[in-house]
């Protein structure tokens, strides 16, 4: 069967609606694929921190992790979030199997900037993916909050995207980064475009012109890196049209497909 890598941006989570649960449930039960689910949880981590009165800050993208920072985020992404995932999934008849990436030493992290600065920013070194295998075996679906540890058990905070695209490596499966836009978009002639198809590195100019900034640059960054670690594609859809998954699973163009080599027509 083939494996499907979900990553959920916390930009969707509460919006979307009981019908995209069931339709992940689904293609479990009907083994069309099998899908593994890696959440984020950003708005939701502002929201607690704005409530305990920690300021917050991103660089290009990643949020700038103190051990209280990362403490906020390991409760509302493996705590709360990731449980709401698996009670919506359960609901619609689903096996879901909530789980970090420190349960097992899941994701096996490694911090991002050795100088420091980003504080408790971790990377995936490895996926310890016994645990995972385990619970597809089962006919589970896993559900991934994406805090990591290291083996001197220190925890660090890893962004959703980067998440997801270590995952999809080692698990060899399609990346589809569920979010709250309709893909990559542009404004060209004073039109808002959304490219079909980017290159690595259309990417990299857009992201020097300041077209693709926050969020966009990990989720774009991440799915090059999971193309050069096996995955056959990464593609960017809005997971608020409630047809988009399965459209894509049919092969239609939606969203945008981030592919390995130059495109001429971008
Ligand atoms: N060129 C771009 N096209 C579309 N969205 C972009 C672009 N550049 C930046 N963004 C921002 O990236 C956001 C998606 O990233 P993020 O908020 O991290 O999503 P998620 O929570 O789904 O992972 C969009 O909502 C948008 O604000
Ligand atoms: C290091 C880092 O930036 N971690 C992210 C983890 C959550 C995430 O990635 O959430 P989205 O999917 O909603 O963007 C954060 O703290 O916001």
């Amino acid at each position: 069967m083939n494996t499907i890598i979900l990553k959920m941006g916390g930009s969707i989570l509460e919006k979307l609606p009981i019908s995209f649960y069931q339709k992940v449930a689904e293609l479990r039960k009907s083994g069309i694929c099998q899908p593994i689910i890696v959440h984020g949880g950003g708005p939701e981590i502002n929201l607690a921190l704005k409530q305990s009165n920690v300021e917050t800050t991103f660089v290009d993208g990643l949020r700038v992790t103190t051990e209280e920072v990362l403490n906020v985020a390991e409760m509302v992404m493996s705590g709360s979030i990731n449980k709401r995932i698996v009670a919506k999934i359960n609901k619609s008849n689903g096996k879901a199997f909530g789980l970090s990436g420190v349960d097992g030493s899941l994701l096996h992290a490694e911090p991002v900037d050795q100088s420091g600065k980003l504080g408790f920013v971790g990377q995936v070194a490895k996926v310890n993916d016994t645990w995972l295998k385990l619970i597809i075996e089962k006919g589970g679906i896993p559900v991934i909050s994406p805090i990591g540890i290291d083996s001197k058990g220190t925890r660090y905070n890893i962004n959703g995207d980067m998440a997801a695209a270590a995952v999809a490596s080692a698990m060899k499966g399609k990346l589809i980064f569920v979010s709250d836009i309709p893909g990559v978009m542009e404004t060209i002639n004073g039109k808002q475009v959304v490219h079909s198809k980017l290159s690595k590195h259309k990417i990299e100019s857009m992201i020097t012109s300041g077209v693709i900034y926050g969020g966009m640059i990990p989720k774009v960054r991440s799915a090059i890196n999971a193309l050069s670690g096996g995955v056959s594609e990464s593609v960017i859809i809005d997971g608020l049209t409630p047809t988009n998954l399965e459209g894509y699973l049919n092969g239609q163009m939606i969203g945008t497909k981030i592919v390995m080599g130059e495109l001429q027509h971008v």
